[in-house]
Order: C-alpha cells, then sequence, then structure tokens
C-alpha cells in the first residue's frame, strides 16, 4: 500500500521512522490550535513510541493508549495529544452473512470520485465507464487501498478532513481459497473540534451530492446470478442497452396505456407505500404464448423506470438461502426477473399434492398450505434446482423483499395454468398481464413503426384474418420487415396476408389445434 499525506506544515516528523504507518493526523488549522513546546515534544516521543512499538494499531489501541484513555482526566490529555477523530463506513451494513450494501459508503464513493479527481493523489484506480448518453470515454476514479486524500470542509477557512480507503481480504475457507468478499471501508478522519459541523453539514451535503451523481452517471445494467470473479459478488452485468420503449411495443394502445399508468403511479409512489405501510415493490406476472413480447415488456419497463434488471436464472440457485442472499445484493431501482417460472421450479401443484396428502391422512399436523417443508420439496426428483416453492413465496413477500424499496419482480410464464395459485395472488403478482397473440391493434402498430403506415387498402383482410387466425407478434413483425431492398409496404403486407390465409386454411384442416391456447381477460381470476 502506499499512502499520500496531504501536503501540511503541521504535520509531525514521523514518517520515515513509522515507515508504511501514518502520521497523526494533521493539525487542519493552523488558527487557535499551538501546543507549547514542551506538549508537541511530548506528544512526538508518545506518538513515535506507539507507533514503533505498534505499526499497525491507531493510538487508542496500543496498550499505552488504553490506558491513557481509561479514565477521563487521561482522556482529555489523551485528545490533546491526539485530538482527531475517525469514522468508518463499511461497504457492507448490517454485519454478517446477511449484511447488505451500504448507501452512505457508495454515495461517500461516488462524491469522492470527483475529490480524486482534483486531488494530488498519486495513485488511483479507474474504472471505465459508460456516460448516460451512451459516451464510453468516461473513467471514474477511486481511491486504491492505503492511500488518502484531503478535503475542504466549506464554511471553516481552511479546515481539512482527510479520507482514506481500506479493504480486508476476505477470510479463507478450508481449501484455501477465498470464501467470502472482500470488505472495503472508507475512513474519514477530521479535527474533533469539527466533530457537530462533519456529522451535522458535511456528511448529509456530500451524500447528497454523491447520490446527484450516481444518478447522473448511472449506466444501467442488466444483472445475472453469475459469481463476479472480480468482485466476488453473486452477480455479474453487462451494460444493458435494450432499445425497447413502451413507443416501439406493439399492443392494444388502451391496455399499454394502463400498463404504463400502473408503473408511473409505482415510480412515484414512495409517500402512498410509506402511507399504507407496504413495502415499496410491486409484483407483475407475464404470461402468454412465445413470441408475445413478454421479455420485450420487461426491457420496456426497465427503460421506462430507468431501473436496472436483475434476471434471475433459477435453476442456477441451489437453495432458499442462496435466493434471499442473492435478493439481498440487489440494488433499489430494480426489476428483478424469473423468466419461464414454470420451467424453472416444479410449482405445478406442488403444494395441492401435500395438502391433498395431508388431508388423506387425517392426522392434523401442520396443515396450513403456508407450511410447505422445504426439504420434502426440495428432494422432489421433478426439480432442477433445491429452490422450494416456500422460499420463492418467501422472497416475493417476505422480509427479504422488503429489504430495500423500489424494486419490481416480473414472472413470466407460457402456462400460466400450471402456476401454483399462492404464487400469483395479489399481492405476491399484483398484476397478471396476458400477451395474447397478435390483435389488429397491436398489428396496425407493427405496421406504423416498420412501414409508417396509417392505413392500407389490405388492413380490412388482415384484422378480418387476425381475429381468425393466432399468429403471434413476433411472426407478424417477421412477416412485416423487408428482407430485401425492393421490398415496401405492399409487399411485406401482402407477405403477411399469405402467411395468414396459409395459417387459417391449416387451421380449417385441423392441423393447428396445438396453437390453440385462451386470450381475452387481462387478468386472471384469482382464487
Ligand atoms: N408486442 C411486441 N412489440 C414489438 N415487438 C415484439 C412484440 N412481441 C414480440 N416482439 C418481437 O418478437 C421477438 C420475440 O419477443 P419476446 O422475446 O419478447 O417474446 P417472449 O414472449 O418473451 O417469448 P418467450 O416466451 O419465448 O420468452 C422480439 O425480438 C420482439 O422484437
Ligand atoms: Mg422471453
Amino acid at each position: 500500500t502506499r499512502i499520500v499525506f496531504p501536503d501540511d506544515p503541521h504535520r509531525l516528523p514521523i514518517t520515515a521512522a513509522a515507515g508504511d504507518q501514518a502520521p497523526p493526523p494533521p493539525s487542519s488549522t493552523a488558527s487557535g490550535w499551538h501546543l507549547t513546546s514542551a506538549a508537541l515534544m511530548a506528544s512526538q516521543l508518545l506518538y513515535l513510541y506507539t507507533t514503533l512499538l505498534s505499526p499497525a494499531l491507531p493510538l487508542r489501541h496500543t496498550f499505552f493508549g488504553r490506558h491513557l484513555t481509561s479514565r477521563p482526566l487521561m482522556r482529555r490529555l489523551a485528545r490533546l495529544f491526539d485530538p482527531y477523530r475517525t469514522l468508518t463506513f463499511d461497504e457492507y451494513e448490517g454485519g454478517g452473512r446477511m449484511a447488505g450494501r451500504s448507501s452512505a459508503y457508495e454515495e461517500i464513493k461516488a462524491y469522492l470520485s470527483v475529490t480524486c479527481a482534483a486531488s494530488d493523489a498519486q495513485h488511483l484506480r479507474a474504472e471505465g465507464a459508460t456516460g448516460r448518453d451512451g459516451a464510453t470515454d468516461k473513467l471514474v476514479l477511486s481511491m486504491l487501498d492505503g492511500e488518502e486524500i484531503s478535503d475542504e470542509l466549506a464554511g471553516v477557512g481552511g479546515a481539512t478532513v482527510w479520507w482514506r480507503a481500506r479493504s480486508e481480504a476476505p477470510p479463507r475457507s478450508d481449501g484455501g481459497g477465498a470464501s467470502g468478499q472482500e470488505k472495503r471501508q472508507l475512513t474519514i478522519r477530521y479535527h474533533g473540534r469539527y466533530h457537530g459541523l462533519v456529522n451535522d453539514a458535511y456528511l448529509p451535503r456530500i451524500r447528497q451530492q454523491g447520490r446527484e451523481l450516481i444518478v447522473k452517471r448511472r449506466q444501467r445494467k442488466l444483472f445475472t446470478n453469475i459469481r463476479s470473479v472480480y468482485t466476488g459478488s453473486p452477480w455479474s452485468h453487462v451494460a444493458f442497452e435494450h432499445p425497447k420503449t413502451f413507443a416501439t411495443l406493439a399492443m392494444d394502445p388502451a391496455r399499454k396505456k394502463e400498463i404504463v399508468d400502473d408503473l408511473y403511479t409505482f415510480k412515484n409512489g414512495k409517500e402512498y407505500y410509506a402511507r399504507v405501510g407496504k413495502p415499496w415493490k410491486r409484483g407483475y406476472l407475464l404470461y402468454g404464448p412465445p413470441g408475445t413480447g413478454k421479455s420485450t415488456m420487461i426491457a420496456a419497463m426497465a427503460n421506462y423506470l430507468d431501473y436496472d434488471i436483475y434476471d434471475i436464472e433459477l435453476t442456477t440457485v441451489r437453495s432458499n438461502t442462496e435466493l434471499r442472499k442473492l435478493l439481498i445484493e440487489t440494488t433499489r431501482k430494480s426489476v428483478i426477473v424469473i423468466e419461464d417460472i414454470d420451467c424453472s421450479i416444479d410449482l405445478t401443484g406442488e403444494r395441492m399434492k401435500k395438502k391433498k396428502k395431508q388431508a388423506g391422512d387425517g392426522n392434523g399436523g401442520a396443515s396450513t398450505s403456508a407450511t410447505v417443508d422445504e426439504d420434502s420439496s426440495s428432494s422432489s426428483s421433478s426439480t432442477t434446482s433445491w429452490m422450494t416453492l416456500s422460499g420463492l413465496l418467501n422472497v416475493t413477500d417476505g422480509l427479504w423483499s422488503c429489504c430495500g424499496e423500489e424494486r419490481i419482480i416480473v414472472f413470466t410464464t407460457n402456462f400460466v395454468e400450471k402456476l401454483d395459485r399462492a404464487l400469483i395472488r395479489k399481492g405476491r403478482m399484483d398484476r397478471h398481464i396476458e400477451m395474447g397473440y397478435c390483435g389488429f391493434e397491436a398489428f396496425r402498430s407493427l405496421a406504423k413503426m416498420y412501414h409508417d403506415v396509417d392505413a392500407h387498402r389490405l388492413f380490412d383482410d388482415i384484422g378480418e384474418l387476425l381475429r381468425e387466425v393466432e399468429m403471434t407478434t413476433a411472426d407478424v413483425a417477421e412477416h412485416l420487415t423487408p428482407k430485401s431492398s425492393e421490398d415496401n409496404p405492399d409487399t411485406c403486407l401482402e407477405a403477411l396476408v399469405k402467411a395468414l390465409q396459409e395459417a387459417a386454411k391449416e387451421k380449417a384442416n385441423g392441423g393447428s389445434e396445438m396453437n390453440m391456447q385462451d386470450g381475452g381477460q387481462d387478468d386472471i381470476d384469482e382464487q
């Protein structure tokens, strides 16, 4: 580690003797603070002694320091020698394995990245970043371990605070490999006389500025639950740059408006959720046949809300505990997605079977449906992972889903009727959205999007055929896509008509029964 000290005329001249150990905090202002030469010498001797004795420990933690600080009088004396205070911000708050990311740490880190750039620090870390405008030439600077930078306290002429970054290696597992993540910390050091100022004005101010910077710089990310080899986080991410918006999502305009209004109300519902005491989250279930725009809708939602996406591949989650950990690691303003929920886990009537069995046994016991035994369900031969329905229920409405605010949970499925009712009841999945086969309104928006055509002689035929034949939006979009430079709106619409007529003929011959699916309602009935 390399340490850079701020230029300060009052720094005690022990740097060389102390090696890598930081010198005592420099005096932040010259005014009003004059040690007598005797006190200065005593403090130097004292510090030299403690520093040499135990270079790794700050003054207060040494044997000598503890003695000095154990009595009020002595403590005051110690303050004379060491009038500086420190505050440490951990990257993870709460301690233990279930610690969550600290917003204070993130905000201060963002603020310091600007201070770093303007500082005279010699060794900084630079990370590439993409700005919101898509520019890829941005750099975000941060302090390397042990690096120290100074910052001014506004309103107090020349008063300075010092920030230092440090990290602890994760504890080793039995196999010798790292078993966890690095513990990162940021520590601020300041003169005791500025304690009130630092806590009441400086820290709130820089957190606010950090928050604004985070929003300004935010490149949205698409996370997936593959452990990152770089950070040890259970999530890896790439930049999220899906171009789909609600403007380019083909569906019935009235239904689209409903969904957009719903999202708008959620996004601006902070006070409402606080007032009624509900966690600020909302669950959406998107269901419908393949190619009807479920994944596309998720991208449009994330773009509309300006949220990150956490895409959970449930089949690789080995236990309910792992799922909880994943959820705790998500940040606010995010859409948490579990696609094809029916394929990820055997959720189909597991609880029903259990309930029936209990009813059949007639021996009481734990009889409520909410008490599914995790172990018995995890040993079910049809599950591909050890995730269980009860674990998933916990995630969607238990403690774990409200460990942060402003989250949307989206499940998608091709077979809504297969899902356990408990999983998709209102409150868990608040809104059920059917993504059905392409209707006339959806077709019209595709025609407008692809060919800028509002009306055409073939529209009536197409409308008729779409009522008769079930064709996915993906298929209709494909027919409308020009395949060569000779293609124009006429040829594309004719190709679509032809495809629809063929599908109608096939249906009439009884060949397309497989495609039959119920459509119609927006919301499915609840138990
Ligand atoms: N409503 C729509 N508006 C615009 N494009 C659509 C729409 N539905 C589907 N598409 C197009 O069809 C393709 C497939 O759609 P998407 O992946 O969203 O389907 P899906 O419902 O998620 O299918 P699956 O169930 O197989 O995951 C996308 O590339 C998209 O461009
Ligand atoms: Mg999909």
